[in-house]
C-alpha cells in the first residue's frame, strides 16, 4: 500500500523520539512491500524559531494532504515565558482544532518487567487493561482567554454535540472489549460535567450490553492507583483525560511507554507518545523511544488498516522489554538509538516467523 505520512518532529526530545518511529515504520514498509512516503515539517518551538508561526501555513496543507501524522513533541523552557505572545503548545492544538481529531485515545497496557517498576504492589497492577477516551479538540484548553495585571479567566465549554461524539466512540470501543464504560466529571461543581454526564447517562442507554458508571475526577484519581484492574473504557473531557492519563502511565513504569492516537476528524489520524518534550533528558539519548514506536504500531492499524504489521511491532516492543533493553528512566543504560535498534531487529525476526 501506498501511503504519505506527515512527520513532525518539534521540540526537546521529539526529533530523538520521532526518528525511532520513522525508523520502525521503514523497516516494515520495506519488510512487507509497501510504500511509505514520508516529509517533515515545522512545529511548536521550532517553527516559531524557523517562522514565527507554530503551526505555519506550509505545515497545515502537508497535514490536510496526510494519510497518517506522526508527532514527536513540542515546548520547551525557550519558549516558556508567562508574557511569550506566542507559544509552542499553540500550534499543536491548532493542529487538533484543524484536523477535527476529537477522540484521543490512550491505551494502558502493561508489560510485566516494567509494570513492576511502579510504586503499585504486583497485585494492583496484575491484570490492568484499559484505554482513556480524552476529548481532544473542545474544554478549557481552547475556550476564550483573558488576562490582566490584576486577574486571568480561561473558558471551560463543551456542546452536547462535542460531547456525544466522543461518548459514542469510547461505547462503540467498549463493545468491542470489557463492555464496561466509566465517565469522569466533575458534575458535584461544574456545569460543563453536570451536561456532560446528561449525554453520557442517554448515550449509554442506546448501549444496553455495556455497562455505565460515572466517576468524579478527584476520586477517579485515587481509584486509578488503588483499583486499577477495575476499568475497561475511560472517557472525559480534554484536561481531565489529559492528567488522569500522565497518571495512569505510572502504572506502566514510565510516562516513556504510553501511546497514543488522535482520531475522528475527516482526514488523518495523529500519531504521538503521551509525554512532552521532556528538556530535562533533551540532546542525551536518554529518551524512551517506545510511546512513539507504539505509535507508530497504531498508526499502522488505525490509519493504515495493517494490523498485521501493528502486531509485529508491539511483539517487537515486547520482546525488547522481555530481554531488559532498557533506556534509563526504566532502569537501565541502553540509548534512545540502542533500544531502537533493538526493536528493529525483533521486527525483524518477528515479521519473518509471521
Ligand atoms: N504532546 C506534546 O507535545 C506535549 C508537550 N508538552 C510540553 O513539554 C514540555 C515539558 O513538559 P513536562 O511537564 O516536563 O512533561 P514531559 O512529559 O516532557 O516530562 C515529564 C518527565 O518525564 C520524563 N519523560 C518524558 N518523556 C520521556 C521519555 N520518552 N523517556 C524518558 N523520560 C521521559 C521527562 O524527562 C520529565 O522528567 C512543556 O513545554 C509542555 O508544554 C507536554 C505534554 C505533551
Ligand atoms: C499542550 C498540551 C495540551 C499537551 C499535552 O499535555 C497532551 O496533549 O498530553
Ligand atoms: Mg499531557
Amino acid at each position: 500500500m501506498k501511503a504519505q505520512i506527515v512527520v513532525l518532529p518539534g521540540d526537546g526530545i521529539g526529533p530523538e523520539v520521532a526518528a525511532a518511529g520513522v525508523a520502525v515504520l521503514r523497516q516494515i514498509a520495506e519488510r512487507f512491500g509497501h510504500q511509505f512516503t514520508f516529509s517533515e515539517h515545522a512545529i511548536g518551538g521550532d517553527a516559531i524559531d524557523r517562522f514565527g508561526d507554530p503551526l505555519p501555513p506550509s505545515t497545515r496543507e502537508a497535514l490536510l494532504a496526510a494519510d497518517a501524522i506522526l508527532l514527536g513533541a513540542v515546548g520547551g523552557p525557550k519558549w516558556s515565558d508567562p508574557n511569550a505572545k506566542v507559544r509552542p503548545e499553540q500550534g499543536l492544538l491548532a493542529m487538533r482544532k484543524l484536523l477535527g481529531v476529537f477522540a484521543n485515545v490512550r491505551p494502558l497496557k502493561l508489560h510485566p518487567r516494567t509494570a513492576a517498576l511502579s510504586p503499585l504492589k504486583p497485585e494492583r497492577t496484575q491484570g490492568v487493561d484499559l484505554v482513556f477516551i480524552r476529548e481532544l479538540t473542545g474544554g478549557i484548553y481552547f475556550g476564550a482567554k483573558t488576562r490582566s495585571d490584576t486577574d486571568a479567566t480561561d473558558e471551560c465549554r463543551y456542546s452536547v454535540e462535542e460531547i456525544e461524539r466522543v461518548v459514542r466512540h469510547a461505547f462503540e470501543l467498549a463493545r468491542t472489549r470489557k463492555k464496561k464504560v466509566t465517565s469522569v466529571d466533575k458534575a458535584n461543581v461544574l456545569e460543563t460535567s453536570r451536561l456532560w454526564r446528561s449525554v453520557a447517562t442517554r448515550v449509554g442507554a442506546e448501549y444496553p450490553d455495556v455497562a455505565l458508571e460515572h466517576q468524579l475526577v478527584d476520586s477517579m484519581a485515587m481509584h486509578l492507583l488503588t483499583r486499577p484492574a477495575d476499568y475497561d473504557v475511560i472517557v472525559t473531557e480534554n484536561m481531565f483525560g489529559d492528567i488522569l492519563t500522565d497518571e495512569a502511565s505510572v502504572l506502566a513504569g514510565s510516562l516513556g511507554l504510553s501511546p497514543s492516537a488522535s482520531v475522528g476528524g475527516p482526514g488523518a489520524g495523529v500519531y504521538e507518545p503521551i509525554h512532552g518534550s521532556a528538556p530535562d533528558i533533551a540532546g542525551q539519548q536518554l529518551a524512551n523511544p517506545l510511546g512513539t514506536i507504539l505509535s507508530a504500531a497504531m498508526l499502522l492499524r488505525h490509519s493504515l488498516g495493517l494490523t498485521d504489521e501493528a502486531a509485529v511491532v508491539e511483539a517487537a516492543v515486547d520482546h525488547v522489554l522481555e530481554q531488559g533493553n532498557l533506556t534509563r528512566d526504566l532502569g537501565g543504560t541502553a540509548t534512545t538509538q540502542a533500544v531502537t535498534r533493538a526493536v528493529l531487529d525483533a521486527c525483524h525476526a518477528k515479521a519473518e516467523a509471521a
